[in-house]
């Protein structure tokens, strides 16, 4: 295991993606939140855009996962669906890149972006929705595979409202680092992923998301008998 791998293992990586537009939503804020989870002894974060990437990577060496975002047209992939944005975020000081590895229409191909990877020199984490793309990304070298997208593609859209801890099982088979991630919004899941046979845990709207945790207090508040 490559000692980023190692640094993650066994840990919390806290994805500080603030509510896009909202008022948490500026690179300062995002470096704090990182510095935030940090601090609370997370073992590496989750960082969407470029803006955010410098200002968390100013603020810490620990591992970034990094990220940019796209809503494109013709194509439902959001999370860095091209390769210069993998070389923009390895320039900017990502230990690890982030990509949808779904099976969905995209405008360039998965191995091609596994390729930028490999050129740029870090690592990658497929962000998966089911266990035939794990697979699949498992065989085109991606170190990490993460369970973020179950739920998030038509093929997959009835997963409930809870975290997939079926896929985070069947991923553990097929070996590799297994990242928990998606609609793990407690310790307990937290806890939950890791006996499942997950390598590390990451949360975000839970921990960074003010607004939706917000609502869901409001909710309970208002209707307390649910
Ligand atoms: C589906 C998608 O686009 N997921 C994104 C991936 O970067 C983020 O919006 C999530 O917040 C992240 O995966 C963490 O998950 P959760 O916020 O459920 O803890």
């Amino acid at each position: 295991m490559t000692g980023v791998l190692t640094r993650l293992k066994g840990g919390l990586v806290v994805s500080c993606q603030p509510v896009p537009g909202g008022p948490m939503d500026r690179p300062e804020i995002v470096a704090a939140m990182a510095a935030a989870a940090l601090a609370g002894g997370a073992s590496g974060v989750r960082i969407e855009g470029m803006a955010n990437l410098r200002a968390t990577r100013a603020a810490t060496s620990a591992p970034i996962i990094a990220l940019i975002k796209h809503d494109l047209t013709g194509s439902p992939v959001r999370i860095t669906p091209f390769a210069h944005d993998v070389r923009d975020l390895a320039d900017a000081g990502a230990d690890l890149v982030a990509v949808d590895a779904t099976d969905r229409a995209r405008p360039e191909a998965l191995a091609d972006l596994a390729a930028a990877v490999r050129a740029a020199g870090v690592l990658g984490m497929a962000d998966c929705a089911s266990e035939a793309d794990g697979l699949r990304a498992r065989d085109l070298g991606f170190a990490i595979l993460g369970t973020t997208l179950s739920g998030y593609t038509e093929a997959t859209a009835t997963a409930g409202d809870g975290p997939d801890l079926n896929l985070v099982a069947r991923f553990r088979q097929l070996g590799g680092f297994v990242m928990a991630e998606g609609r793990f919004h407690t310790p307990e899941a937290a806890a939950a992923a890791i006996r499942a046979g997950a390598d590390a845990v990451t949360v975000g709207t839970a921990l960074t998301r003010l607004e939706v945790m917000t609502g869901w207090f409001c909710d309970a508040v208002t209707d307390p008998r649910g």
